[in-house]
């Protein structure tokens, strides 16, 4: 059970069902639930600090191994690679809302193929490399930062640590943002002309117009909100002033509003972009 939990991880939409799988609210709760093992992964890794050396390999290198590893890896980079590496021997990256951010690495199953209905239509996009370098370069940085808390500096002790909260982060990350492909297919079979036209057009702007819906997305940020502050205190403090907090609440709603949201469109956009080819539209 545990080996075949790897393969879905724990999307409870059925992406055998295609009309489940696109049904435009199911995806919409998928996505409010990943909102929750966002916001729980992170208050995890901000437990330490920055630690900015494990994502720079000439701070940090790796030692010598005999693994054939992609060159001038981080540390974080190491144990997400691994990760990965050992992940698809168990088929995870056959599951249709799974992307490796090191498809270099990934092994032949060890296991029988699982059959995957085909409910998205081909395409090559993954922006996990978009992802990573956000999340290291804006928010990690943002949520870490001291807020109330005397500088906590870097603490070796804990990089191991620290890369194995990453990994969490940005593999929940990664399948929001990428969910992004089900929601544009299920918009594309709602609005079949209109979105070929803007397709043939090449007019991402007009696509990422017609993808758009702001009033879902204020309702995400403002739900975000109140996740990170309530996930993020300690209830037995909450009214006596001395919670100081476990998560920077301003930085979960700006890695939402700056990364998650526009990626996911990014996402959308691209795969719509894909959406005719090989088909009578093309
Ligand atoms: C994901 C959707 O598409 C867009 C992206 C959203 C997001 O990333 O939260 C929300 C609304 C849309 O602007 C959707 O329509 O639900």
């Amino acid at each position: 059970m545990a080996l075949e939990l790897l393969d879905h991880m724990d999307t409870a939409i059925d992406l055998s069902d295609p009309s489940s799988a696109l049904d435009l609210a199911n995806i919409r709760f998928q996505l409010i639930r990943l909102e929750d093992t966002i916001t729980f992964h992170l208050i995890e890794r901000v437990q330490f600090p920055l630690n900015a050396a494990i994502y720079d390999p000439d701070l940090l290198p790796i030692p010598n191994s005999n693994l054939a590893l992609p060159p001038n890896l981080s540390l974080a980079d190491y144990m997400l690679s691994e990760t990965e590496r050992l992940h698809s021997l168990v088929r995870r990256y056959d599951a249709p809302d799974e992307y490796p951010f090191f498809p270099q690495v990934l092994q032949r199953p060890m296991m029988a193929p699982l059959r995957y209905p085909k409910i998205l239509h081909e395409n090559n996009v993954n922006v996990n490399s978009i992802i990573k370098d956000k999340y290291i370069k804006e928010i990690l940085p943002e949520a870490c930062r001291d807020f109330g808390r005397t500088d906590r500096g870097e603490t070796k002790e804990n990089y191991g640590s620290a890369a194995t909260c990453d990994i969490a982060c940005l593999q929940a990350l990664s399948r929001r943002i990428h969910f992004g492909k089900y929601v544009a297919e299920s918009k594309f079979r709602k609005e079949t002309d209109r979105f070929v036209a803007l397709i043939k057009a090449e007019d991402r702007t007009g696509i990422d117009a017609a993808i758009t819906d702001a009033k879902v997305e204020q309702k995400v940020l403002e739900r975000l909100r109140l996740k990170a502050k309530t996930y993020g205190t300690d209830p037995s403090t909450a009214n006596d002033g001395t919670d100081t907090g476990k998560i920077n609440i301003d930085a979960v709603v700006k890695m939402y509003a700056q990364v998650v949201i526009p990626l996911t469109k990014v996402v959308e956009v691209e795969y719509l972009m894909q959406r005719l080819k090989g088909t009578e539209w093309e």
